[in-house]
C-alpha cells in the first residue's frame, strides 16, 4: 500500500504490562507496517519497557490506567481517578489520529484506548492469548467487533463468538514448524524441561527424582534440559549429578526453538506462548497447569493439545516423581505413541496465527466501509 503518510490507515494498539500481551502485539505491528500501515502503541511505563522490541516506525504513547486487583487502600481508590484521565487523554488522541482499528492485547494499560473506540464507535478488538479471557478482555468482548482467541477453544460470555487466531510465535520457531519428528528409541534422547519465562519450582522439586525412577533403559538414554529459577539452579544441577543423568540446567534458554525441535519429550507449564511453541514445532508433551494462574487459564490453555491427544495433563496437585515417571515412561518407552503425540501438536497449530490477525483487523475497516 503506497500513499502519503496521512493517507495510510493507522492501526492503534493498547497492549499493556508483560511479555504475555506484547509479543503478539507486536507480531502484529510488524506484519502491519509490512502492508504500508501506520501503527501506534498505547501502554503504561511497564509495557513502554517492551516498546524497544517494536520496529522504530511505532509511534508509544504512555497512557494512565489502574487496575482494582492489585495495591494498597490508596491506589485502588484512586484507580478510577487514573482510568478516566487515561480515558479522557484517548478520546482527544483518537479524535485527532482518527485510527482505523483499535485492537487490545489486555492488561489494564489497553482500558482506555478500548474505553475511548467504543465511545467513538471506531472499529475495534480484541486479541485473548489464553483460555479464559483476562479481566480487561471480559469488559470489553461484549463492546468490541472481534474476539481474536489465540487459544482453541477459549471459554467467551453468551453471545460472543470467537475468531480462533491462535498466538502468533516467534520466527525461528516457525521455521522450525514440522521439523521431522525423531521418536524415542535406544540411541539419546532430549528430555527439555520449561517453566514458562520465569522457570517453575515445582518442576525443579519433582522432574529430577522422575528422571531417577525411570526405567533403565531410557535413563541410560536421556540428556536433560532444564529451565529453573536462579535460587534453584544448584540443587537441581546436584539432583541429576547424584542420579548420575546427563542434565543441563539454566535459568533461561535462548535457544528453546532448537531445544525444542531436538527433543523428544517437552515436560512444561501450560503458559499461553509454551503451548503455540510445543505445538508449531510438534513435540509430545506433559503439561503441568500454574494452578494460581488468573481463572486457571493455563489448564485452558492445555485443553486444545490435551484433548487431540497430543500432550497428558497433570495438575500441580497430582504432581509427584512416582506419577511423572510414569507418564514419561508411557511416552519414552513407546514410540508409536510419540509419534502419533507430536503429529497431533502440529495438527492443532495455528502457524499462520500473524496472518489471520492481520486479516481480521482488515476485515473491520472493510466492514466498516461497507
Ligand atoms: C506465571 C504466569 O502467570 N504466566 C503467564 C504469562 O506467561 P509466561 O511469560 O510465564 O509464559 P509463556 O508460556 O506465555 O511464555 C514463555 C515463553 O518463553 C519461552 N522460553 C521458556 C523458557 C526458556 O528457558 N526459554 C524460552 O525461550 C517459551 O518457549 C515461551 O515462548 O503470560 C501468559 C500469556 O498471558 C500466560 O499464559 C501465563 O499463564
Amino acid at each position: 500500500m503506497a500513499g502519503r503518510r496521512a493517507d495510510r490507515p493507522l492501526l492503534l494498539i493498547a497492549a499493556g504490562g508483560t511479555g504475555g500481551h506484547m509479543f503478539p502485539a507486536q507480531a502484529l505491528a510488524e506484519a502491519m507496517l509490512a502492508r504500508g500501515w501506520r501503527v501506534k502503541l498505547s501502554t503504561d511505563a511497564r509495557g513502554a519497557r517492551y516498546a524497544g522490541g517494536f520496529p522504530r516506525e511505532v509511534r508509544v504513547e504512555q497512557v494512565s490506567s489502574a487496575t482494582f486487583a492489585r495495591g494498597g487502600l490508596l491506589v485502588r481508590a484512586l484507580a478510577p481517578l487514573r482510568i478516566a484521565g487515561g480515558v479522557i487523554a484517548a478520546l482527544i488522541g483518537q479524535l485527532r489520529d482518527r485510527p482505523a482499528v483499535v485492537v487490545g492485547f489486555g492488561g489494564y494499560p489497553s482500558i482506555p484506548a478500548l474505553a475511548a473506540a467504543t465511545v467513538l464507535r471506531r472499529p475495534r478488538m480484541i486479541h485473548e492469548q489464553n483460555g479464559v479471557l483476562g479481566r480487561v478482555n471480559q469488559v470489553f468482548a461484549l463492546r468490541v467487533d472481534a474476539v481474536a482467541c489465540g487459544t482453541w477453544p477459549t471459554a467467551l460470555p453468551e453471545g460472543v463468538t470467537g475468531t480462533h487466531t491462535g498466538n502468533p510465535v516467534r520466527a525461528a520457531v516457525l521455521e522450525r514448524s514440522g521439523a521431522g519428528y525423531i521418536p524415542p528409541g535406544d540411541y539419546p534422547m532430549s528430555l527439555l524441561v520449561i517453566g514458562g519465562s520465569q522457570g517453575a519450582r515445582i518442576l525443579s522439586d519433582v522432574v529430577p527424582e522422575a528422571v531417577a525412577a525411570l526405567p533403565e533403559t531410557i535413563r541410560a538414554q536421556l540428556r536433560v534440559a532444564h529451565q529453573a529459577r536462579a535460587e534453584d539452579l544448584d540443587r537441581v544441577t546436584a539432583a541429576y549429578a547424584t542420579a548420575g543423568i546427563r542434565a543441563e540446567v539454566e535459568p533461561f534458554f535462548t535457544d528453546i526453538p532448537r531445544r525444542l525441535s531436538e527433543a523428544q519429550l517437552v515436560v512444561s507449564r501450560s503458559g499461553a506462548s509454551s503451548v503455540a511453541d510445543i505445538s508449531v514445532i510438534g513435540r509430545p508433551s506433559i503439561l503441568v497447569p500454574f494452578a494460581a494462574a488468573t481463572g486457571d487459564h493455563q489448564t485452558a490453555n492445555a485443553r486444545g493439545l490435551v484433548e487431540g491427544e497430543a500432550a497428558i495433563l497433570i495438575p500441580e496437585e497430582a504432581l509427584d516423581p512416582r506419577a511423572l515417571a510414569a507418564q514419561m515412561a508411557a511416552v519414552l518407552g513407546h514410540p508409536g505413541a510419540a509419534q502419533a503425540m507430536a503429529r497431533n501438536a502440529l495438527a492443532l497449530s495455528r502457524p499462520d496465527a500473524t496472518d489471520r490477525l492481520v486479516e481480521l483487523v482488515e476485515s473491520l475497516t472493510e466492514r466498516v466501509r461497507s
